[in-house]
Formats: structure tokens, C-alpha cells, sequence
């Protein structure tokens, strides 16, 4: 069974969405936006380290190997870490819109259970925009990018300002993103409003 509520339904005058003209070409890794985050940065052990790469129009593909820490029942992902593959690689997206959005309401379906070791290999797109909302779906398959939907979602993402991480996020953490060498990360975080 799978559905979307109400609040995923995009507004009858909604905008199809824009690729950025800067937006990395098909097939580029779009990286991390930041190295402490769980979905996509290197600086966590158990990690996700999902890497993303840029597909056509508003649209990625990643992938993800469950590993031993990922586990919820023996041997099978736990749904809140193929939950947060779905938010990371949905989340990625925005960066193809030169956007900061945040997760507002993530749906998903869990339809087979996927054991450890196995890879997921993700895609999503931004089907609408209005306003700061941004509504897109992902899929999540097992077996190779044409297997069987193993987890799916519908979720809003919804536009903030860089002030909102300065404002609700933790000073020490915030200090040290500020001061991240790496160049990209930097753009992402910081450079991303026109
Ligand atoms: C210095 C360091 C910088 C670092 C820079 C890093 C940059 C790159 C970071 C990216 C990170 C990615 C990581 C993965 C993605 C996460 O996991 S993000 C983390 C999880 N999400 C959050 O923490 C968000 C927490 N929620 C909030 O902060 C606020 O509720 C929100 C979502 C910003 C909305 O609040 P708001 O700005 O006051 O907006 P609000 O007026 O309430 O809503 C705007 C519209 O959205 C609708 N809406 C809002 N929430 C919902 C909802 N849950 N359901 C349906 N509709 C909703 C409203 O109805 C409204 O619609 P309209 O009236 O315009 O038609």
C-alpha cells in the first residue's frame, strides 16, 4: 500500500521546477554539504556516506550500502536509516535548484525489507514548486538501479534562509562549518541564496 496525504499534494497553480543554470551537468557528484552530517558526510563513522550525483532536469541518483551499524531487526536496515537515505538523497536535490530547504514532511513506504550488505540504489526528482514549497519523491530499489522499489517517498521541503542554521544550530558547531577549508562544502552552505 502506498499513498500521499493531502499535504503532499502540490497546489493546482504550482511551478514545474527550474534546473539552475549552474547546476553540476548530469552525471557530476554534487558531494557533502557538510562533513558532520549523517546522510552524506565523511566525518561520521556510521554514517551514510551517500554520494549523489546530479541527474537530468531537477532529478539524483545515489547510492547506499547497509551496513553492520545500520541494522534495526538482525540483519535488515532499520526503516529510520533507509528513512534518512530517502531525506538525504530527496534533500540533495535543492542544491540542483541553487536552494537551502529543510525537511518539512517526509511520507514513507517501506515494501520489502532490505538486508545488510545490500545496496539501495536511490533516485529523486522535484516534481513542483510554489512558493518555498518544494515537493519531490525518491525510490529506493535493491539488486541494481532497474530492481524491485524496496522503500519510497514523497516529501515538502520548504526554503529557509542561511540564518535559520545560524540561529537554531549549536555556536561551536556553526563556528567550525563557517571555517571548513573545502571549497565546495562552503558554496553549498553559504552561497546557495542568490
Ligand atoms: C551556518 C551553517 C549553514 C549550513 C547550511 C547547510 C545547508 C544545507 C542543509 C540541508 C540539510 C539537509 C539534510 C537533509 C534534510 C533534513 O533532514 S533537514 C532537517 C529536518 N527538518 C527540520 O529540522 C525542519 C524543522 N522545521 C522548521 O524549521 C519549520 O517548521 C519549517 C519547515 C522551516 C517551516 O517553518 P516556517 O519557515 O515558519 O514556514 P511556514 O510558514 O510554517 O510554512 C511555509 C509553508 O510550508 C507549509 N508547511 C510547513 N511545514 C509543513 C509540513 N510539515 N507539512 C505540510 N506543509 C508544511 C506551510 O503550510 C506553508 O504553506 P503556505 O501557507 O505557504 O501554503
Amino acid at each position: 500500500m502506498s499513498g500521499t496525504s493531502p499535504a503532499l499534494q502540490p497546489p493546482a497553480d504550482a511551478l514545474t521546477p527550474v534546473r539552475h543554470p549552474d547546476a553540476p551537468a548530469p552525471g557530476e557528484p554534487l558531494g557533502s554539504h557538510y562533513a558532520e552530517c549523517f546522510g552524506c558526510g565523511d566525518g561520521r563513522p556510521h554514517g551514510l556516506r551517500l554520494q549523489a550525483r546530479a541527474g537530468e532536469g531537477v532529478s539524483v541518483t545515489a547510492e547506499f550500502t547497509v551496513r553492520p551499524a545500520h541494522q534495526g531487526a538482525p540483519g535488515l536496515a532499520h526503516g529510520g536509516v533507509l528513512a534518512t537515505a530517502l531525506d538525504e538523497t530527496l534533500g540533495s536535490l535543492n542544491w540542483l535548484l541553487r536552494t537551502i530547504a529543510v525537511t518539512g514532511r517526509l511520507e514513507t513506504d517501506f515494501q520489502r525489507p532490505v538486508p545488510v550488505g545490500t545496496t539501495l540504489h536511490l533516485e529523486a526528482e522535484v516534481t513542483a514548486v510554489s512558493g518555498r514549497k518544494i515537493y519531490s519523491t525518491a525510490t529506493g530499489r535493491i539488486g541494481g538501479p532497474d530492481g524491485p522499489v524496496a522503500v519510497r517517498a514523497d516529501a515538502l521541503f520548504v526554503e529557509v534562509k542561511v540564518e535559520h542554521f545560524v540561529e537554531h544550530g549549536r555556536e561551536e558547531e556553526i563556528r567550525a562549518a563557517m571555517d571548513d577549508p573545502d571549497q565546495v562544502r562552503r558554496v553549498r552552505a553559504f552561497e546557495v541564496n542568490p
